[in-house]
């Protein structure tokens, strides 16, 4: 299967979980980053779950699931162990609801990746259901490489960028900033937390593409 990989903005959109175990609570731990508005579904859910829910970041219908638990959802959740209510949420899903199933079973929407955030940097990893395994292992390999110095790295790229691209005019010179911005020794240098040096890296960029 060719799925095609996009970045969703679902922020303040309705999500619907149905279920609430193990595979729930990593669907769950895996939307939080984001302001969508999280529901579940289930008439029992994990430990890990309801400290979400005490902390008030999901909404906890306990309860058998309906049809009418899908009304103005824009992602569905069929996480359940019972492939006859997985069957039942795929029936009540309109055409324009995405829907996954953690069962792998009839309609499939989209599926899910591992994921790996470091800031705006976000790695994703799917085998398209082939290995969710193998899946899991190289998401801990890249976690280990791509470790916690890289967020900020990327907010510094992120700002570099935005004013080499705010400052320099000549569309030559601003490319060869940009693919400045990606030398090693930066790289090296964010990691040290040594920003001035970063920063003066930037500022004779700038300053030299403005003398041209
Ligand atoms: C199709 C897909 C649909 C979907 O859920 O989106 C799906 C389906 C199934 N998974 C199963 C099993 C396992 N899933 C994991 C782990 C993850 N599974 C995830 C995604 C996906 N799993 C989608 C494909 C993604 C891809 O291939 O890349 C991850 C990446 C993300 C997430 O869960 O959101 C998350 C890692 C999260 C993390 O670490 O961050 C582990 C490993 C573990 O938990 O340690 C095992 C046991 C080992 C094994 O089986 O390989 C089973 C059999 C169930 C049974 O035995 O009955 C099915 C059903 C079937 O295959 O029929
Ligand atoms: N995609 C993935 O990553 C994986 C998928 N799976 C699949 O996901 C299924 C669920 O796995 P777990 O979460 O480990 O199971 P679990 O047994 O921990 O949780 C099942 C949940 O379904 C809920 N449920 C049952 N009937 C319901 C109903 N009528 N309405 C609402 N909720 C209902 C239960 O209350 C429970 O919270 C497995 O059966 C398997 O098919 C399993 C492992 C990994």
């Amino acid at each position: 299967m060719n799925f095609f990989p996009i970045m969703l903005d679902i922020e303040y959109k309705k999500v619907v979980i149905v279920g609430g175990g193990h595979v729930a609570r990593q669907k769950l731990q895996a939307l939080l980053p984001t302001k969508a508005q999280i529901i579940i579904v289930s008439p029992s859910i994990t430990d890990e779950i309801a400290i979400y829910v005490g902390q008030g970041k999901v909404t906890w219908k306990n309860k058998q699931f309906e049809a009418s638990d899908l009304d103005d959802a824009s992602l569905i959740f069929a996480v359940t162990d019972q492939e006859e209510v997985n069957d039942a949420v795929e029936q009540a899903a309109q055409h324009w609801q995405l829907l996954s199933r953690a069962d792998a079973k009839g309609r499939v929407d989209f599926i899910n990746p591992a994921v790996v955030r470091r800031g705006d940097f976000v790695l994703s990893v799917s085998t398209s259901g082939a290995s969710p395994g193998l899946t899991r292992k190289i998401k801990a390999e890249l976690e280990a490489h791509y470790d916690e110095t890289y967020i900020d790295y990327i907010e510094f790229l992120k700002k570099a960028r935005r004013e080499i691209i705010q400052t320099i005019q000549d569309k030559y010179s601003k490319r060869d900033a940009l693919a400045s911005l990606l030398d090693p020794q930066l790289e090296e240098w964010a990691k040290e937390q040594k920003w001035d040096k970063c920063n003066a890296y930037v500022q004779k960029l700038v300053t030299g593409a403005r003398q041209i």
